[in-house]
């Protein structure tokens, strides 16, 4: 290690002339070298090269130099003297180059000194390995036992120009505590996480529908193991099918081809779902169609209605996104004058979709808002006006009754508006929301519906006995909070995730 520190140092200086050094003597920068080499901890005395007897003139600038037992103090012979003179010139004129050599790096990299001063760009190319290693600790990045070592003494950290712990005195050890107490030593630097893959929305329905899919798969399979298909195991088929909430038309329609093509036969779990699957998607595919803006006269109306905690307002800011992404001129308003956070929450929905938003004070006439954000809108020449309303239940007489005075409100200034009225349903709800539709549809004119939280714990198949009933267009299925996070309505899609089979 030392002969390479002086080779580099030596090539590193290489064109300068290099001074005269008597013989014997040990250079500066050998002696650095050596001690560079010897292990951390060890003080220079235990360096390879012992004291010399009388020390020799060392020009400025450079260590104390410490002679050695050399192979130049033993008497030489006659042939042996010229070879030895040679091997003495040659060395005498390598040392003096790498003195030179050591000169300049030593100009280029000043040594650091007092602990405290602040590190600039050079001196922290000169801070020893053990001073580094110190402060690594004193910052707490080595979780290891030694941060316990200095967390107790966190008010003065240990000073970089002390030798190793070796020769200084060994930091008070922190106190043995009792049981039950600790000291409180700084926490590890966090480890950054690597940023996680977000899931494609078809994983995400995938893994919202999972808990219907598994289940019907599994008690499916559980049915056809080895078994011809009779009256009894199509009985039990529409009994789970049924059960997941698929609804009876469907159930029927699943049972009836089944046992047209394979009656009396044997029928495997996988026959069975491939069947759900493709009859499911003769379902929705009826339902499964574009939302049309009527933007003939402008604005549009889309009024968004449904139960509380459905989605509603942050679906709201999903379409906005896309249809102010698609260069439309978009204008929300927050008719859910009922919940004060409901106001704050698209008002900032709409500042992150840029669009326009007209609000009012908390309890006010929610019709009265409807009526000033169209007349807005008309004047802004919006191409868009969204209107948010406040989550009721559909068993909640009055609220319904201020919904319908909205319709009746808008359709006072358009006949045809609202435009679209969007009903959002949570996935999570099951069975309740085949009633919820039967209400909203009744009251405000529902004519298309969003299920949000499909990337939740869905009881997704009510959606298929909705489509069979209602025959409702399904537009946008929700699959998480964010504002991207709002996917056109795929049958076939659908239907494959809830059989569990496909992509
Ligand atoms: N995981 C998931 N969460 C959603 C989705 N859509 C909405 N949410 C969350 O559902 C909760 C309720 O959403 P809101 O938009 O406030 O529902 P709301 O219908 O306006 O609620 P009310 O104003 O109380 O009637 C919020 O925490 C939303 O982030 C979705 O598709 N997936």
């Amino acid at each position: 290690m030392a002969l390479n520190f002086i080779k580099k140092v030596f090539t590193f200086g290489r064109e300068k002339p290099v001074e005269e050094q008597a013989p014997g003597e040990v250079s500066p920068v050998e002696e650095a070298a050596a001690a560079q080499e010897a292990p951390l901890g060890e003080s220079s005395a235990a360096s390879e090269f012992a004291e010399p007897a009388s020390p020799p003139s060392v020009p400025s600038g450079h260590l104390p130099h410490k002679g050695g037992d050399r192979l130049e103090d033993a008497a030489p012979s006659e042939p042996e003297e010229q070879a030895d003179a040679q091997a003495e010139d040659v060395r005498v004129a390598l040392n003096a180059q790498v003195i030179e050599a050591e000169k300049a790096v030593s100009a280029e990299y000043p040594v650091a000194t007092e602990v405290g001063d602040k590190p600039d760009e050079t001196t922290s190319e000169t801070i020893s390995p053990l001073e580094g290693e110190m402060s690594d600790r004193t910052e707490g990045g080595d979780a290891g036992s030694t941060n316990s070592e200095f967390s107790s003494e966190s008010t003065e950290s240990p000073t970089d120009s002390e030798p190793s712990s070796e020769t200084a005195e060994t930091p008070a050890a922190s106190p043995i505590l009792p049981k039950g107490f600790s000291t409180a030593a700084p926490a590890p630097a966090p480890i950054p996480e690597a940023p996680k893959q977000k899931l494609s929305w078809f994983q995400r329905l995938r893994a919202g529908l999972a808990r219907t899919s598994s289940q019907l798969t599994g008690q499916i399979s559980a049915l056809f193991t080895k078994r011809k298909l009779d009256d009894q195991t199509l009985q039990d088929l529409e009994d789970l099918l049924i059960q997941a909430d698929l609804g009876v038309e469907t159930a029927m329609r699943v049972t009836d081809t089944l046992a047209s093509e394979r009656y009396g036969k044997d029928v495997t779990g996988e026959d069975v779902s491939r069947i759900m699957a493709q009859e499911i998607a003769k379902v929705l595919k009826p339902v499964a169609k574009p939302l049309q803006l009527d933007l003939g006269h402008k604005p549009h109306v889309i009024l968004i209605v449904g139960v509380n905690g459905t989605g509603k307002t942050t679906t709201i800011g999903k379409l906005a996104a896309k249809l102010s992404g698609a260069g439309l001129k978009v204008m929300v308003a927050a008719g859910d004058t009922f919940r004060a956070a409901a106001i704050e929450q698209l008002k900032i929905w709409a500042d992150r979709t840029k669009s326009e938003f007209i609000g009012t004070k908390l309890g006010a006439d929610a019709a009265g808002l409807a009526f000033d954000a169209f007349q807005q809108a008309k004047a802004n020449k919006s191409d868009v006006l969204i209107i948010d309303t406040a989550g009721r239940l559909q068993n909640k007489a009055e609220l319904m009754a201020e919904l319908e005075k909205i319709v009746r409100v808008l359709g006072k200034l358009d006949p045809d508006a609202p435009h679209t009225v969007l009903q959002t349903l949570d996935a999570t709800t099951g069975q309740n929301a085949l009633n919820q539709v039967e209400i909203f549809r009744n009251i405000a004119g529902v004519n298309g519906l969003i299920m949000t939280k499909l990337d939740g714990t869905a009881r997704g198949g009510i959606l298929v006995a909705i489509s069979a009933k209602h025959k409702l267009p399904v537009y946008f299925i929700g699959v998480g909070e964010g504002v991207d996070d709002l996917e056109p309505f795929e049958a076939e899609d659908f239907a494959q995730a809830i059989a569990g089979i496909g992509q």
